[in-house]
């Protein structure tokens, strides 16, 4: 247990603090060996006498043992006993003791001049990324303590991780260990405003719908934040007038880079949150903006009492703030008041502070982190630092190089004798540091930059974090609880899916007529026969008798017959690719044919070879081989009838030996249109929603919209009913017109009841929809997103049994394709359109159960993951 004795010095007015480790103290007030910077109770002493005093009037409450009474370490040991890990006993106590008996003492905390309420309480927070070989330790046992109505500045280079400190007070993070308090609760926790209402977030990145007007941006951040009409409208207008901005009614996308940040930070202001946390808000904002922006929040904190923590690179501007942190490398160097940092190190700016601070923090940075010098020179302050790297300075104050010691030492000196002891390190109540004299310069770099400690603020020092309650009941939450699932919060998402697919009608108009155009382009191109290819015929016979007659029966509209004076020119006509095949007619041929119908079973077989047609295909297009094959028996057949019959023989001799009967289901001769369309029918609608939800979720999260939406309380499992919700009734309008295209327009046969082929199609859409909303809860960008979505596309084709028969696979093959989300849906749907079956047969059925296998399944594994992301 720790022991932090504040020491108000009235001399210079200023506080410092001695830190004790209670187990080493024997005589706490005389011997400052006993310094360490870890501690858990807290005692005030203004002076060395009235802190014994103090001491004993607080140990002594109940305390009956006159020898404890006597002896301040006795009397030490006793107030550690009786004060809980946290050291709340003290803190409690001593306020209470302050309050009755130090009014008197100059310094002294007062009920007036007591330390605020600390809306923030950041306390040995640790944060991670990653895990293993690839983690980042980014945040390093930060303390940080923002006073409720002030502004809090965290400063620092580029990548010290203040944004990860901020996604942790927001709880859009979780440390690995420490506690935040926001308003008293943990961030996230079932009781917290924050995510919600309790805070107004700005994140760095612009994080605004760039096709919503001012006006539509303002009411879905209000709406969010369960803000009546009247009362979002009344924002706005004040709003906009506030922060200078354009007509409402302009759109984001419109609005110059400062007008969209205005906006931004309007939407964060909308609700009048009682914490506004801003990622560096005045990026890109010209200096007469980010002196209004300043002095607006300094205002909103005098007059609404309003606690700001914000980020910045301008340094300078910082000196607004009440308290300015800086950060470096995951930890917090310092954190005070900015004028009193200037007088303590004598510095005439802020920035070259923390240049110094920077140089004392760097001796401990090993010289891999360093590259080359740059050089800053302040000439009107008279300040020059040039650097190892940009925040690793080497300091000249007024021309005297490496002269900061003594320039500390000068200062402390001349501003206090006790300086003579302590020079800063450890926070008094503004945050600024204090450790023995004893220690060396290097020695107090070394205290300075902790290996994974930062500056830290005993309770008292810190303000209260206790009853917030009032606080709370300002803020519009329903029962205060926050809750899993919130009607309006839902309606807000929704209505702005459904304006940023409105905005934009030609798309909009695209995604509801894409699976209608691709159900059309299929009916169109695929599954018709070939049309007009190119035979070269060579026919012999002179003149041409029965050959002729036969080549009028070859269907005209499949082929196109091309004469040619020689079988060599023929055969060469298709091994150029002039032609598909090629047809041989002997000079003999209808004498042959004719001999060969004479002698049945007796004709030799010169009359029977100089009788066929011989036919030369080239079989590299199967389709076109086949197709040919079938016209030229068909043909045949139909030629051989007709000769039969005016012959005056029964033309039914020339058949197969085998009767085709009324078919049972289906048609004779089928299109491979009607073998296909089921299976094209479920894939298009099921990728169609797929790819509008995956892109639209990843557009969100990647904008940083989603972040946003996040912090103004919205839970995954809301965003995910919402963009089903919009889906749905996309996929409704996509699925009327495709059903429409297929059965209406194109004619595709369908024998079974239009029920079950809209049911089934629209729970394969719905499945689509539950694919994208788990792509994008998996993938970070369109890049990953279209290729998993791609991914899963071709094997759907393959092995869903949409463009072949799953019979023709290997078993095991097929065992494995029944469960892909496609595959025993297609068949269903095959059964229903070409066996006009229902979901009374079990087969149909199975194909509804699959699909909603899929939706649950997806919808589960989406929900899991991005609750996990997000
Ligand atoms: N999601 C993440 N996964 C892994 N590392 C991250 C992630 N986000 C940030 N980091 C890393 O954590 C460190 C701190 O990042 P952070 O964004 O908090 O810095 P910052 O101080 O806000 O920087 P800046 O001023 O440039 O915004 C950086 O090294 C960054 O690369």
């Amino acid at each position: 247990m720790d022991i932090v004795i504040i020491n108000h010095n009235s001399f210079t007015n200023l506080k410092f603090i001695i830190i004790f480790q209670a187990k080493m103290i024997k005589n706490p007030f005389t011997n400052h060996s006993y310094v360490s910077d870890e501690a858990d109770v807290v005692a005030i002493n203004d002076n060395r006498h009235a802190s014994l005093n103090r001491f004993r009037r607080l140990t002594s409450v109940n305390e009956t043992d006159e020898k404890v009474k006597r002896d301040p370490a006795l009397a030490l040991a006793k107030l550690v006993e009786k004060t809980d890990k946290n050291g709340v006993y003290v803190n409690k106590g001593l306020v209470m003791e302050d309050e009755r008996s130090i009014q008197s003492t100059p310094g002294a905390i007062t009920p007036n001049n007591r330390p605020p309420k600390i809306a923030v309480d950041v306390r040995d927070v640790t944060f991670t990324y990653g895990f293993g070989q690839k983690s980042l330790l980014t945040l390093k046992k930060i303390n940080v303590s923002v006073p409720q109505g002030k502004i809090y500045a965290l400063l620092g280079s580029s990548g010290c991780g203040k944004t990860t400190l901020l996604r942790c007070v927001l709880g859009r993070l979780q440390p690995q260990s420490g506690v935040i308090r926001v308003f008293g609760q943990e961030p996230g926790s079932e009781y917290s405003p924050v995510p919600g209402p309790g805070v107004g977030y700005m994140p760095q990145e612009l994080a605004l719908f760039p096709d919503f007007t001012i006006k539509e941006t303002l009411r879905y951040f209000g709406q969010l934040y369960r803000m009546s009409s009247k009362e979002i409208k009344a924002r706005t207008k004040f709003l906009i007038t506030l922060l200078h901005l354009p007509e409402k009614n302009r759109l984001v996308s419109q609005l110059s880079g400062g007008q969209q940040r205005r906006v931004s930070l309007a939407s964060a202001l909308v609700h009048r949150p009682p914490l506004l946390i801003l990622d560096e808000p005045t990026v890109g904002v010209d200096p007469v903006l980010r002196k209004a922006i300043w002095e607006h929040l300094d205002a909103l904190c005098r007059e609404d009492g309003l606690t700001v923590i914000i980020t910045t690179h301008y340094i300078e501007e910082a000196r607004t703030a009440e308290t300015v942190g800086l950060m470096r490398f995951g930890r917090l160097l310092v954190q005070s008041n900015p004028e009193e940092l200037l007088v303590r190190h004598g510095l005439p700016t802020l920035e070259a502070v923390f240049l110094k601070l920077c140089q004392l923090d760097s001796a401990q940075i090993p010289e891999s982190v360093k590259t080359d010098a740059v050089r800053y020179d302040d000439e009107k302050n008279n300040v020059t630092i040039e650097t190892k790297k940009d925040d690793l300075p080497m300091v000249i104050v007024n021309g005297e190089k490496g002269d900061i010691e003594k320039n500390i030492n000068n200062n402390e000196d001349a501003n206090n004798n006790i300086a003579k002891n302590a020079i800063s390190l450890a926070p008094n109540t503004a945050g600024n540091l204090l450790i023995p004299m004893s220690t060396s310069f290097k020695d107090v770099s070394a205290r300075a930059t902790p290996s994974t400690q930062s500056p830290r603020m005993s309770f008292s020092e810190r303000g209260s974090t206790g009853d917030f309650s009032q606080l709370q009941n300002q803020i519009s939450v329903e029962g205060q609880r926050r809750r899993m699932f919130d009607l309006n919060r839902v309606m807000a998402l929704f209505i702005k899916n459904s304006i940023r697919l409105k905005r934009n009608v030609p798309i909009l108009l695209f995604y509801f007529f894409l699976p209608s155009i691709q159900i059309a382009l299929f009916c169109i191109c695929i599954g018709q026969d070939p049309k007009n290819i190119p035979v070269a015929v060579y026919n012999a016979e002179d003149p041409p008798g029965l050959s002729a007659e036969y080549l009028s029966f070859v269907n005209p509209e499949i082929v196109v017959q091309v004469p040619y004076n020689s079988l060599e020119e023929a055969r060469q006509a298709v091994v150029d690719g002039k032609a598909w095949a090629a047809l041989h007619f002997s000079h003999n041929y209808s004498a042959s044919l004719n001999q060969r119908r004479i002698m049945a079973g007796k004709a030799d077989n010169a009359t029977i070879e100089s009788s066929n047609i011989k036919l030369y295909l080239d079989m590299s297009n199967q389709v076109i081989g086949f197709v040919l094959l079938r016209t030229f028996f068909l043909a045949f057949q139909s030629f051989a009838q007709d000769y039969l019959s005016i012959l005056g023989y029964n033309p039914a001799t020339v058949t197969l030996p085998i009767t085709i009967e009324k078919v049972i289901y289906g048609t004779v001769n089928p299109s491979m249109t009607e073998f296909m369309a089921p299976g094209v029918i479920i894939l298009i609608a099921y990728y169609a929603t797929t790819a509008l939800t995956a892109l639209s979720l990843v557009l969100e999260r990647k904008d940083g919209l989603l972040e946003r939406s996040l912090v103004a309380g919205v839970n995954s499992f809301e965003f995910l009913i919402s963009h089903i919700m919009t889906q749905t009734i996309v996929l409704t309008i996509q699925e009327v017109f495709m059903l429409a295209t297929t059965f209406y327009i194109f004619k595709v046969p369908s024998r079974g009841p239009m029920v079950w082929v809209f049911s089934l199609t629209f729970f394969q859409g719905l499945a689509g929809v539950m694919f994208g909303l788990f792509i994008s809860s998996l993938c970070a960008d369109e890049v990953s997103a279209a290729m998993l979505g791609m991914g899963s596309f071709f094997p759907t084709i393959m092995l869903g049994g949409i463009f072949w028969p799953i019979q023709s696979m290997p078993d095991w093959m097929a065992s494995l394709a029944a469960f892909l989300p496609q595959t025993l849906p297609v068949e269903s749907m095959r059964f229903i359109l070409s066996r006009g079956w229902g979901v009374e047969f079990f087969e149909v059925t199975l194909g509804f159960i699959a699909t909603w296998g899929w939706i649950i399944v997806y919808l589960v594994a989406a929900a899991f993951i991005f609750k996990k992301y997000t």
